[in-house]
This record gives C-alpha cells, sequence and structure tokens, in this order.
C-alpha cells in the first residue's frame, strides 16, 4: 500500500481512466452472473428491491480511480487487498499526514474492511460497507424484537386491566380534582399574602398608636383611617379563622360542595383584603408625613419600660424599613498604642563554642539557594515567603538541630504560657521550621521586610541564632519612621514576635558585617491551616468556645486560634488581634445592658463604640483579613430587645454597608428566632426549669461555634459580596428580632438566649 503524496502526485486529472465512472461499473447481484439464494435476495436482506444493491465486484472496478468519482485532488490511499485507490478525505483519513499514512503496513478500504460483529450470512456478492451496516441493523432489531416480548406480558394484564376501567367516573373524577387542585393553589397563595398584610397592618398600627402621643395635628385622618383599618382586620381576622376550621365532612362524590365552601370564604377574604389595602395606603401616607418630623425626636425619646411578665403584644413596633441615620466615627480613628518591642528577649552566648562549631560545619557542606544579598537553606515545614525567589527544599530536621530546636520550643512554651496563664488547656504553637541565611562578607545584606506571613502562627516567636561573623540587625518602625537596632554577635540569640511584624520591619544593611561568613538560624511555627487562624473576642457567651485541636468541642486543626475575655466594647483590645487572619467579635449586650443606655442615641453610642474598635484593630494589623461581627442575641428583657433590635439594625444598615472586610456571622436569625431551638439553647436560670434567656448553654455554644466556623469557612470558598444599600445586605434581608409575647405558660416565649 501507498500514499500519492508530494513526491508522487496523482491527480484525478491525470487519472488513466479518469472518465470511467465507478457506478457504471456496479452491477445487479444477478447481473454478477452467481447462482441466486434459494430465498429472495429482499427476504434475506429485508432491504426494499426496488434499488439495485450496492454490490462492487472488484472485476469491473477502476482501480486507479476514487470510487466518489469526483475530483477532490487530495491525496491518495490504496487498499492492500483490493488495491483500490481512494482519496483520503473519502476515507476519512483528512488531516493525517503523508509520513503516517505511508508508514501504515496495511490499509483495509471500506470494501473490505470487515466488521467484528458477525455479519450476516447471504450469498449476493454484497460489499462489506452495506453488510456491516444491515448486520448492525440486524443485531438491533434481534435486541429490540427480545425486549419487547419480554414487556408484552405486563403490557396484555395493563390493557386487561383498561378495559374494567369505568372510564366515565374517572374522567369526571380527574377534573373534580383538577379543579379542587387549582382552587386550593389560589386560596394557599392568597392565604400567604393575608398573612403578609397582617403582620405589616400591625406594624404600622404600632407606629401609629406611638406617633400618636406625639404629634395630634394628623390624629383625626390617622384615626378615621386607624378605625376602619381596624374594622376591616377584625373581618379579616375572624375570616381567616373560618378558613382554618375543619372544612365539613363531606360524603363521598361531594367533592363540589365542599370547593364552593371553600370558594365563598375565599371571595370573602379577597374583599376583606381590597378594603384593607386601599385602608393602608391611606395610613401609609398620614405616616409618612410624620415619620420624617419625629425622626430626630425619637432617637432622644427614652425607652419606654416593658414590663416582661405582663404584656402580651409584640414590643417591637419597629419597622426595618426605618434604615438609622449613619454613625459617624470621629475621623482620624484615634491611635492604639501597639506595646510591641521589636525584639522581645535576646540572649548572648546561647549556644556554647562546641556546639556552634558543628553547627558551622555542617553548614559549611550545605548548598544555599541564592536571594538579594544572601543565600537560603531550610529544614522542617516549608516556609515560603513574599519576594523569594527560590523555594529551597526543606528536609527534616538533621540531627545537629534536633537538640537546638528542643531548646527552642522550651522557650516558646515559657513565652506563650506566660501571656495566657489562665488558658492552661490550649495548645502551644510548635516551632517546626527553621530558615536559615547565609551572608558572605561585607556587600552581603538582608532586604528590609517584615515576617508578616500568613503561614506563621500569630502566637509563634520568631527566635534568630547568630554564627559567625556578627552584624547589626536594623528595626524601623513603621508609622513613625523610628529607628532602633540590635546587634547580633557569634553564638547568640534574638526573639521577635509575630505581633510586631504588623508594625516593624527589619533589614541587615550593606555593609554592616565586616569579611568573613554569618549565618542565622531562624525558627518559627508553621503551616498553611494558619490561614485560618482566628481570633475571639466576646463575652460571657463565647465561654464554651474552645480553639485547640480535639475534635469534639474545640475549633480543630484546621482554624487555630486565641480567645480573648471582653465583657464590654471597651475592654476589646486591638494589639490582640495582631497578625490574625480573622477576627471575630461578640460583644455589646452588657453595654447596652447598663443602665444610662436610655435612648436609640445612646445605642447608637455604643454601637459607635465598637465601629471605632473595628476601624483601629484593622490599623493595627494589616493582615487580618476579615472581621466577623455577631448580632447581638435577644433576650428575656423586653425592654432591652428593643435596645438589641436598634443595635442589630445599626450593624446591618450602617457597619456591614460601609466597613471594608467586615463581614457577619451567619445564620443568627434562625438561632434567634427559632423558640424551641433557642430554649433548648439557652441556660436554665431557676430550679423551676425557667430560662435565662440571656446565656447560651453548652449546646448554644456549640451551634453558635458551628456558625462562627462556617462563616470563617464560606469566606475562604469565595463568597460573593453582593452588599446593596437597601432592605438586603450582602443579599440577606433584614430582619428584625422576633416578636416578642408571653407563652401560655407564663414564659416569655420567642426571644432567646
Ligand atoms: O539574618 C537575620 O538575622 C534575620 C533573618 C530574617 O529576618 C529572616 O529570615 O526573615
Ligand atoms: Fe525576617
Amino acid at each position: 500500500m501507498g500514499l500519492y503524496g508530494k513526491n508522487r502526485p496523482i491527480s484525478d486529472s491525470n487519472s488513466p481512466h479518469r472518465n470511467k465512472s465507478v457506478s457504471n461499473a456496479r452491477k445487479t447481484p444477478n447481473s454478477t452472473g452467481k447462482k441466486p439464494s434459494s430465498k429472495s435476495e429482499s427476504d434475506v436482506l429485508n432491504v426494499s428491491s426496488q434499488k439495485p444493491l450496492p454490490s462492487l465486484s472488484n472485476k469491473h472496478r477502476n482501480k486507479a480511480n476514487c470510487p466518489c468519482n469526483q475530483s477532490l485532488g487530495s491525496w491518495k490511499i490504496d487498499c492492500s487487498k483490493c488495491h483500490q485507490f481512494w482519496h483520503v478525505d473519502c476515507v476519512g483519513l483528512k488531516g493525517i499526514n503523508d509520513k503516517t499514512i505511508n508508514s501504515l503496513t496495511e490499509y483495509l478500504c471500506p470494501f473490505c474492511f470487515v466488521s467484528p460483529v458477525p455479519t450476516i450470512e447471504t450469498t449476493v456478492d454484497v460489499c462489506h460497507i452495506c453488510r456491516n451496516t444491515l448486520s448492525l441493523q440486524q443485531t438491533n432489531l434481534a435486541y429490540e424484537s427480545s425486549t419487547a416480548a419480554n414487556n408484552l406480558e405486563s403490557l396484555s394484564q395493563f390493557c386487561a386491566s383498561l378495559g374494567s376501567l369505568d372510564m366515565d367516573s374517572l374522567t369526571k373524577n380527574m377534573d373534580t380534582l383538577s379543579q379542587f387542585d387549582s382552587r386550593l393553589k389560589h386560596i394557599l397563595l392568597k392565604e400567604n399574602s393575608l398573612i403578609g398584610l397582617d403582620t405589616e397592618i400591625k406594624t404600622l398600627s404600632n407606629l401609629l398608636s406611638e406617633h400618636k402621643q406625639h404629634n395630634e395635628s394628623h390624629l383625626v385622618t390617622a384615626a378615621s383611617n386607624n378605625q376602619s383599618l381596624s374594622t376591616c382586620i377584625t373581618e379579616l381576622q375572624h375570616n381567616i379563622q373560618l378558613l382554618q376550621q375543619p372544612l365539613p365532612q363531606s360524603p363521598l362524590g361531594s367533592s363540589d360542595e365542599l370547593l364552593k365552601v371553600i370558594s365563598d370564604k375565599l371571595e370573602k377574604l379577597c374583599r376583606d383584603e381590597t378594603d384593607i389595602t386601599t385602608s393602608l395606603e391611606h395610613l401609609k401616607e398620614s405616616l409618612a408625613v410624620r415619620s420624617t418630623e419625629h425622626e430626630h425626636q425619637q432617637l432622644a425619646r427614652p425607652y419606654e419600660t416593658i414590663p416582661t411578665q405582663s404584656v402580651p403584644e409584640p414590643a417591637f413596633p419597629l419597622h426595618p424599613s426605618r434604615i438609622p441615620p449613619k454613625v459617624e466615627c470621629s475621623n482620624p480613628v484615634p491611635k492604639v498604642p501597639h506595646r510591641q518591642l521589636p525584639v522581645i528577649d535576646s540572649k548572648q552566648d546561647f549556644l556554647n563554642q562546641a556546639e556552634a562549631d558543628e553547627l558551622k560545619t555542617f553548614f559549611d557542606g550545605c548548598i544555599f539557594n541564592s536571594e538579594n544579598g544572601h543565600s537560603v537553606t531550610s529544614f522542617g515545614s516549608p516556609y515560603q515567603y513574599t519576594g523569594s525567589k527560590s523555594s529551597p527544599p526543606a528536609p527534616s530536621f538533621p540531627d545537629c538541630l534536633k537538640p537546638l530546636l528542643e531548646r527552642i520550643n522550651t522557650a516558646q512554651s515559657d513565652i506563650y504560657r506566660s501571656m495566657y496563664p489562665d488558658q492552661p488547656y490550649l495548645t502551644v504553637p510548635e516551632i517546626n521550621s527553621c530558615l536559615v541565611n547565609k551572608y558572605e562578607g561585607s556587600e552581603s545584606y538582608l532586604p528590609k521586610h517584615s515576617d508578616c506571613e500568613v503561614s506563621i502562627h500569630p502566637e509563634s516567636s520568631i527566635f534568630t541564632i547568630s554564627l559567625g561573623q556578627s552584624c547589626d540587625i536594623k528595626f524601623t518602625e513603621r508609622e513613625s519612621g523610628s529607628v532602633s537596632s540590635q546587634s547580633c554577635p557569634d553564638r547568640s540569640l534574638y526573639v521577635m514576635s509575630r505581633r510586631s511584624q504588623e508594625v516593624f520591619d527589619h533589614e541587615i544593611e550593606q555593609g554592616s558585617m565586616s569579611d568573613g561568613t554569618r549565618y542565622s538560624l531562624t525558627s518559627r511555627c508553621v503551616s498553611w491551616t494558619h490561614k485560618n487562624s482566628t481570633c475571639m473576642i466576646g463575652d460571657s457567651n463565647t465561654r464554651f468556645l474552645r480553639f485547640g485541636s480535639h475534635k469534639r468541642g474545640t475549633f480543630g486543626e484546621q482554624m487555630p486560634g486565641q480567645k480573648f475575655w471582653a465583657p464590654k466594647i471597651r475592654d476589646i483590645d486591638p494589639v490582640s488581634c495582631m497578625g490574625y487572619s480573622n477576627v471575630v467579635l461578640l460583644c455589646g449586650i452588657n453595654d447596652i445592658k447598663e443602665s444610662h443606655v436610655q435612648c436609640e442615641k445612646d445605642v447608637a453610642d455604643c454601637y459607635a463604640e465598637l465601629k471605632l474598635k473595628i476601624k483601629q484593630i484593622k490599623l493595627l494589623s494589616p493582615s487580618t483579613k476579615a472581621v466577623f461581627v455577631c448580632q447581638l442575641l435577644p433576650t428575656k428583657d423586653l425592654t432591652l430587645n428593643r435596645k438589641v433590635n436598634d443595635f442589630n439594625r445599626l450593624l446591618h444598615f450602617d457597619l456591614f454597608p460601609t466597613c471594608k472586610d467586615v463581614e457577619f456571622v451567619e445564620g443568627f436569625n434562625q438561632f434567634v428566632c427559632n423558640r424551641v431551638l433557642a430554649a433548648e439553647l439557652s441556660m436554665h436560670l431557676d430550679r423551676l426549669g425557667r430560662f435565662d434567656m440571656l446565656h447560651l448553654n453548652r449546646a448554644g455554644g456549640r451551634v453558635l461555634a458551628g456558625l462562627i466556623k462556617k462563616s470563617i469557612f464560606l469566606r475562604f470558598h469565595g463568597g460573593v459580596d453582593k452588599r446593596r444599600h437597601t432592605g438586603r445586605v450582602n443579599g440577606r434581608l433584614y430582619s428584625n428580632v422576633v416578636a416578642t409575647r408571653l407563652h401560655p405558660s407564663g414564659l416569655v416565649d420567642g426571644c432567646q438566649v
């Protein structure tokens, strides 16, 4: 076989048999002279005998011409068996280069290729293309008939049962059912919109009665509106009750009667709804006039005291559409002292001479990768830092470094325990990585930088041991530009905190070293899970939240962190957040609980204090990616709940839309609005089993922990910020604390924990 390619071009125009059409060579099977089979050909093949079968006898073909009989001008390939030439395009080899085709040792053309599926038996001279196709058809047919046979029995059973059906009554029943179904849908739709309307009316009439006390001028219209509205509401409620009553039991077949009862009630409801909507419009108009006038008065108006045990009605007449005014923080944000030292500890002669000599000899034999002004190698967990040109491999700690690592970990533990003496259950961040820098001669240097990498544990100290030639390391406070330095003689140690990296840069200037070699060994606690590091600051409701690596009861290894106690907003210490990727704040209830917080403006002041803290955190800790704020949880005290509502509304309408990288802790709304859930999650107050609706119990703590964890991980998994300056914040609808009313048992119901 071969190919007519560039070297052997044969175009159809060059072909000696160009004018001989292949189809001319075709013969009907009978004309081939072969003996016809006993069955007729169309019987065997199950094909129409009208057209001649595409049989191709070898003898009649013009083998130099492609059977397509067209001059396509493409290369040709010949069949190994029948030696018929074909255009490469005609046999589906278009695009394959001539080299590949020439390298084929065998090629069977469509006439000679026999499909691997069994071909049909025939004595007729049928070309293989047709045989293959027909054979496939036959196989399919066989399969389909066997499937049909299998299904035949169940089909015949079904047909038999169809015969015994009373089609008339079936059609009737179906009609009735579909009518019933569409009317039911209608009722459900109406009921939902009516419930919504009912709530809106209640809110508006509460607002109205509130306004009545302060403004008499519009009282007449409003009062008459209110009166007609009240009548309508009573009607509406009556009708809804009627609808909710069990419908009369009807004997089979009287579904039409049932439907009539329902649709009568429905019609009545619709009429009432129209009346109410009209009255509502009037009411809204008269309220709109006055709400502007009273905005400022309202902010300064003291909250009325609502007795906890005797008020059956909702305590929150506030409507979410009343967006609170923007709360301005004094600008610029007052500075918080960062309280960080560039070096928290240092020791001369940290290593003895023998230890130092052993290490120097070891490092002299190591391969270092070139960086700006110096070179590096590393051991333990890999430490990757911004601006690095090389990613040196990090083999495990060599034996000569192990005793040193142990000493450093003891020092780390001492520093950590002294910082958090009251949290002995916390796991000390383990120093697991050592980066060795090699400086050779006076030309070498270390560029200005800070070790504020996300992979370093925020509570890890950073230990640097110097070996060989001494030098000075220079620290610059970023904000003020003030400079200090630390001398690093042979065998000495200096320690920096991770927090200080948020405010200081360090460097070794060119010329600070004389000739000779200096090695520095910098050890840290490093892991990629530290990108989730979280600083939690909160009141007593955070008491059951624990960081640590235990599977149950802690946030686990994937979310390392530290908890800080802040009963009031003023106790939030922005310094504790430094270096953490996430900050979670759950604080404020004890502030608004204070007796001097008497009106909406006082609540706004508490909120402004929180907003200021958040701004300070962001200034002090550039590494912090997001501050997550928890809404305040409602309490058993109805008056306090009004303040809770006002505070939360400011979070929604002021904090989240105006402060970048401030996030919700997701899921709080369900958390506080589900009465059963809320009761289960709050502490028991007394022996009677009444709930302390201010504090979460252990289960409540677990739910809260779950919500916090979910919010943090959601953010990392591409949560999309869809903030809008409307009733929706971050794509979520703002919702008030659930309306509080007395439970029949006498316990306050509805708002919780
Ligand atoms: O060589 C030193 O003393 C400092 C090393 C250092 O700052 C670093 O590796 O990040
Ligand atoms: Fe550094």
